[in-house]
């Protein structure tokens, strides 16, 4: 029986190893973690963040050939195959600061592996990671198990799964991307992950490369990904200042089939924990090969995404008569997308500090993320002004204005007479997810905002005085 290990029991980790054991019955799935708390959540009813679908595919293999264990090294040392799925986070001190992945996980899983092998095992990188660095781990894996003869075959297998879809992408992928050298060590390591994913996924959907297509393949991605929202975020700004509607622009766009519908929704700015992170470390790897216009291209991406959280800010500041302070505030979700409770590099987050910085009072309702989890992000020590909240309408009585942050569908169907009623007038809503139906609310009295429409006439008067 193939034995698989999954190092890191994450995002990518956790709802990866869990569909590869659902869908392979006779391999056997050990997910391995270093947090004894995470480990302890899989083991437990309540998972340690909230995926749909994640549940009951965890219940239906959990005890069967899916495990999760804080033993690493005695799961290491059994599998044939481990795929390293550890946190490749943005570096935040030394050379590279801001910019460059820091491996340390990585490394240390790498050691680990070579420490405790006793046979020759086939290594997935899972995590997203700098091009070339199957080279680095290659070495420190050969290099520290020299004695004991071990053959190690890298491999690149990154992972394309979204948050809050993560299931469903798992499932039906648009594909699965696998790479490795051209040898017949290498290739023949390719067939081995090949054999595990053609349990599921259409043989034409399984794409093999060399190991730095691949990897490089998914930095591309993310940074093409991404680059479509500030497009498109940058066109918003533009249809506020001429009266064109960005749902309109984007629809037409979609049309073309060139261009396609996908990833064209106009937002308050795109968060989670890897679009900034990956383009940052794209961005290093072309001013580290001396490619700086190629780096400051995709800088942009980054650039414009700042731009489009202030810009929602200052649109709130103005509106409400250039001044937010002491008015409550409700803001309406805090995850960085729907159906997840993942508030890595949440926009809300940015927002949210915007707005305390101008000494709003904010009263904040996520149907998924925890008041914790809110308090940790937005850094509450000595800050008053937050008040986490259990509903929708509780985060917006005698508020002056509401903010959607989140596109949480139960947002589309509040009651917003209710809601208008009890706040204070004029009453705002500033729609940083274009999910409402703006003329309804105008009809109910609200004075409207929303990201790449013309302006409310009020806001027009409004921004003229100011
Ligand atoms: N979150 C997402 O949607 C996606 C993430 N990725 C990539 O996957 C990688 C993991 O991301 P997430 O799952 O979001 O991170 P995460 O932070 O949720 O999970 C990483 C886990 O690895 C564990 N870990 C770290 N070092 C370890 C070690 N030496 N031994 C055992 N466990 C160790 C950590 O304790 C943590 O639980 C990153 O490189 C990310 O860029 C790729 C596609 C999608
Ligand atoms: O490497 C990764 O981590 C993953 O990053 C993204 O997935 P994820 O960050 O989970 O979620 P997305 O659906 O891409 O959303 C990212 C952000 O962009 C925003 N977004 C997305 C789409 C859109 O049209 N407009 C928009 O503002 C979302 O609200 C969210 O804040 C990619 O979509 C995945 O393919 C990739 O595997």
């Amino acid at each position: 029986m193939v034995k698989i290990c999954g190092i890191g029991a994450g995002y990518v980790g956790g709802p990866t190893m869990a569909v590869i054991a659902l869908k392979c019955p006779s391999i056997e799935v050990a997910v391995v973690d270093i947090s004894e708390s995470r480990i302890s959540a899989w083991n437990s009813k309540k998972l340690p963040f909230y995926e749909p679908g994640l549940e009951e595919v965890v219940n239906q293999c959990r005890g069967k050939n899916l495990l999760f264990s804080s033993d690493v090294e005695k799961h290491v040392y059994e599998a044939d195959i481990i795929f390293v799925s550890v946190n490749t986070p943005t570096k935040i001190k030394g050379i590279g600061a801001g910019k460059a992945a820091d491996l340390t996980y990585w490394e240390s899983a790498a050691r680990m592996i070579a420490d405790v092998s006793n046979s020759d095992k086939i290594v997935v990188e899972k995590s997203t990671v700098p091009v070339r660095t199957a080279e680095a781990i290659g070495k420190i894996l050969s290099e520290n198990s020299k004695s004991k003869g071990i053959k190690y075959q890298i491999l690149s297998n990154p992972e394309f799964l979204s948050e809050g879809t993560a299931i469903q992408d798992l499932l039906n992928p648009d594909r699965v991307l696998i790479g490795g050298n051209q040898d017949p060590q290498g290739l023949d390591a390719i067939q081995k992950l090949k054999d595990i994913y053609a349990y599921w996924v259409p043989q034409d959907r399984i794409i093999t490369t060399n190991l730095w297509s691949a990897e490089l393949s998914k930095l591309a991605d993310n940074a093409f990904l991404a680059q479509r929202i500030s497009s498109i975020n940058a066109m918003s700004a533009l249809c506020e200042a001429t009266g064109a509607e960005v749902s309109q622009v984007s629809l037409a766009l979609g049309k073309n089939t060139k261009i396609g519908p996908k990833f064209l929704n106009a937002s308050v700015g795109f968060g989670g924990s890897c679009f900034q992170k990956d383009i940052m470390n794209l961005v290093y790897i072309c001013e580290s090969n001396g490619l700086t216009q190629v780096g400051n291209y995709w800088k942009e991406v980054i650039k414009v995404n700042e731009y489009q959280k202030s810009r929602f800010v200052h649109r709130v500041v103005t509106s409400m008569f250039n001044t937010v302070s002491g008015k409550k505030i409700g803001i309406l979700g805090f995850a960085f997308k729907k159906d997840t409770s993942d508030t890595r590099k949440s926009p809300a987050i940015d927002v949210c500090k915007g707005l305390l910085g101008d000494n709003a009072c904010l009263s904040i309702y996520d149907p998924r993320v925890t008041e914790h989890q809110i308090e940790k992000e937005l850094c509450m020590d000595g800050v008053e002004c937050v008040n986490v909240v259990g509903d929708a309408y509780e985060a917006t009585r005698d508020a002056h204005g509401l903010c959607i942050l989140t596109e949480w569908d139960e947002f589309k169907t509040i009651d917003y007479q209710r809601v208008y009623q009890n706040m204070e007038k004029p009453a705002f809503v500033f729609d940083g997810r274009n999910i409402l139906d703006v003329h309804k609310l105008r009809e109910i009295g609200f004075i409207v905002y929303s990201i790449g429409n013309p302006l409310d006439q009020c806001l027009i008067n409004i921004n003229i005085i100011n």
